[in-house]
């Protein structure tokens, strides 16, 4: 039988994140000054840049946990900071964030913290967010019998997958990554690239993750913003940034650590 394709909601038509003249600055310290990113439907974008140059400052002004000195950031059509709590909350219930650390609820267990945005955001009975965490646990990769685990008892793969396993309890379309494949050995780093690719693809994810990972880069995404000189200096996918002249972008493709062959 043929699948039906169920259209897009007017707004799902809308870049997920438009940011326009976005300035922030800590007393003297300005962190972006005039920055300007558009992140496309269904895309996935690294966003890269040295330490300091305000990839989380970012990432927070986006997510509404900080506002901007100045400018504009839409979700979804939707400008931040303005407007109703409760489109604020349907945006957040859009949007899944996965922290570096996993972020995690000590005292809950593994189902427990994927529950957790269902019994804030959706009508589900107890019973029934269990069993849809029971589902995002597998599509996460963890195995089930890691459901009444706490997450003391977990290693550090299954923390990222639990974590983004609560990162998709309520269908988000945007996902945030930070750091996600930090402090895992090669093969896990790898295997998780490999989940968020896979996962991007089948539920049409918009992917913006920060990372430090070059093997990421090249693996997942399709592509990358640099963040220097307080704003987005370059986007595009990697094979056009290897040949960007601009220093920090030159340096980190080509430096000693770099990926391109002299
Ligand atoms: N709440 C805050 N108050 C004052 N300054 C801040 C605050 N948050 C961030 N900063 C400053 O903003 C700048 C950018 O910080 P940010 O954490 O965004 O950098 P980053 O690119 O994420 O760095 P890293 O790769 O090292 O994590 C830094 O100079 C930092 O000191």
């Amino acid at each position: 039988m043929k699948r039906q394709v169920v259209p897009p909601l007017k707004e799902e038509c809308e870049d997920p994140i438009v940011i326009t003249g976005l300035n922030n600055s800590f007393g003297s310290n300005v962190v972006h000054e005039n920055l300007d990113l558009t992140v496309k439907r269904g895309e996935i974008l690294g966003i890269v840049g040295g330490s300091g140059s305000g990839k989380t400052v970012l990432l927070r002004s986006i997510l509404g946990l900080q506002k901007p000195t100045s400018g504009d950031i839409h979700l979804f059509g939707h400008r931040l900071y303005e407007g109703s709590d409760e489109k604020t909350r349907q945006i957040q219930a859009k949007t899944g964030v996965l922290f570096q650390s996993g972020a995690l609820f000590s005292t809950l267990t593994v189902a427990e913290n994927i529950m957790a945005p269902m019994m804030e955001f959706t009508r589900l009975s107890r019973r029934e967010a269990r069993a849809v965490a029971l589902l995002k646990m597998s599509m996460a990769g963890l195995p089930l019998t890691a459901a009444d685990l706490a997450p003391s008892e977990l290693s550090g793969g299954m923390i990222k997958r639990t974590a983004l396993a609560r990162a998709l309890a309520l269908d988000a379309q945007l996902l945030f990554l930070d750091e996600p494949t930090a402090g895992l050995d090669p093969i896990g780093a790898a295997a998780f690239d490999t989940l968020i690719r896979e996962l991007a693809g089948s539920l049409d994810l918009t992917v913006f993750m920060i990372t430090h990972d070059l093997d990421s880069l090249y693996a997942i995404c399709d592509e990358i913003a640099v963040l220097a000189d307080r704003h987005v200096v370059e986007k595009g996918p990697v094979s056009q940034l290897e040949k960007s002249s601009h220093p920090w972008i030159h340096q980190y493709f080509h430096g000693p650590r770099g990926r391109v062959k002299k």
